[in-house]
């Protein structure tokens, strides 16, 4: 299976379990892996036979600017479940790291794998 991937995605959103964080949108970087449906754009050299990952990008920043979740686990889901219904991956990781959120610790996060990663 061929793979996109984007690194260090940055998206504010509204996002934890405590009352503070209910009100002021928290930055977030998404590490995102992508199967692509086929090797055609390999050979085809066309965009229109694989998928777009600047729309990707730009359709999980407009999502999670919409959305309030109170786990990153429930946020991952979300956006795992959007790159595979509406860009058609047949599988996808994604990766979710709340910066600084805990002292003396550089990331926190969550990966998730959702749909068939096939050879
Ligand atoms: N497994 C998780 N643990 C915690 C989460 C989470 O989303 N998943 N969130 C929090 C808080 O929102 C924290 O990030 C704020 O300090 C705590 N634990």
């Amino acid at each position: 299976m061929d793979i996109i991937f984007l690194r260090e995605v940055r998206a504010a959103t509204l996002i934890g379990v405590y009352d503070w964080e209910r009100h002021a949108p928290q930055t977030l970087e998404i590490d995102l892996d992508i199967g692509i449906p086929s090797e055609t754009p390999c050979h085809s050299d066309n965009i229109g036979d694989t998928i777009h990952y600047g729309e990707v990008v730009e359709r999980v920043r407009a999502s999670l600017a919409e959305q309030h979740f109170l786990l990153i686990e429930a946020l991952a889901e979300h956006i795992a479940h959007l790159i595979r219904d509406e860009f058609g991956a047949a599988w996808v990781r994604v990766s979710v790291t709340k910066p600084g959120i805990l002292p003396d610790v550089a990331k926190v996060g969550v990966t998730i794998e959702r749909g068939q990663r096939s050879r």
